[in-house]
């Protein structure tokens, strides 16, 4: 497997509720993100995009076209710029038959929903991509509001240390609970993250006395 550290390249497709987060979260611990793209245009810096700057220009300007702080590139060609590990957070299918074969990334995070179709999927896997899906990747959000739901039920109201405690106890162990799956079936990420889903499901559905 290629190897990863926080101070790899990422380039974002989308710089809306997840890609903006996750791009500030990210250069928080020190990485470098090359290029960024939204509906208004993309960007590249190849020595670091300052996140913080790019922020501020986007609330003003709604959107990263015309940012100073690095250069404009064609937004088409976003997802097979040079980098380590490229996330898209924008629109689904986007990581496709045409464009799976371009894409110089070792790693995609799927922090859109269905980014890579299944074609894709093989070419990338045939070039030795690692892809973290989508199920996995992006289902903070979801579990945050499961813990809404678990507050609202309880009428207790937690703090902002308390829900990211808990996000990455749950995030943490359904990594490694994907990873032990993908060891024993020796699979993919993808195809573990569904299985362990799927058994799951199966079980709580025979638990409840429901039969096929
Ligand atoms: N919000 C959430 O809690 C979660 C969202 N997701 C998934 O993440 C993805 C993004 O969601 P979210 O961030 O909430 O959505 P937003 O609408 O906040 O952001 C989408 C971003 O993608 C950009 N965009 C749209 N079309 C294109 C395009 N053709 N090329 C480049 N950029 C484009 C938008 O640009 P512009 O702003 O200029 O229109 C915006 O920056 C979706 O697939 C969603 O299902 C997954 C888990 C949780
Ligand atoms: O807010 C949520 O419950 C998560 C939303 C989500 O997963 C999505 O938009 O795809």
């Amino acid at each position: 497997m290629p190897s990863l550290s926080w101070k790899s390249s990422f380039l974002h497709q989308g710089f809306g509720n997840v890609g903006s987060w996750a791009a500030q979260l990210l250069s928080e611990q020190g990485a470098k993100i090359v290029a960024v793209s939204d509906i208004t245009g993309a960007i590249k810096n190849s020595s670091g995009i300052d996140i913080t700057s790019l922020l501020n220009h986007v609330n003003e300007s709604r959107g990263v076209k015309g940012f100073s702080g690095g250069d404009s590139i064609d937004p088409n060609s976003i997802l097979v710029e040079d980098c380590d590990i490229l996330i898209p957070a924008a629109l689904g299918g986007v990581i496709n038959r045409d464009s799976a074969k371009d894409i110089k990334a070792k790693f995609i995070i799927e922090a859109a929903n269905h980014p890579t179709d299944p074609e894709a999927d093989e070419i990338l896997s045939k070039k030795g991509v690692v892809v973290l899906p989508d199920i996995l990747a992006n289902s903070g959000g979801v579990t945050v509001s499961y813990f809404e739901w678990v507050q609202n039920i309880q009428g207790f109201m937690w703090d902002e240390d308390k829900v990211n405690a808990e996000l990455k106890t749950y995030m943490t162990k359904g990594f490694k609970d994907v990873k032990e799956m993908c060891k024993t079936h020796n699979c993919d990420l993808r195809m573990g993250a569904f299985s362990l889903g799927v058994n799951r499901v199966a079980k709580a559905t025979l638990l409840r006395g429901w039969e096929a």
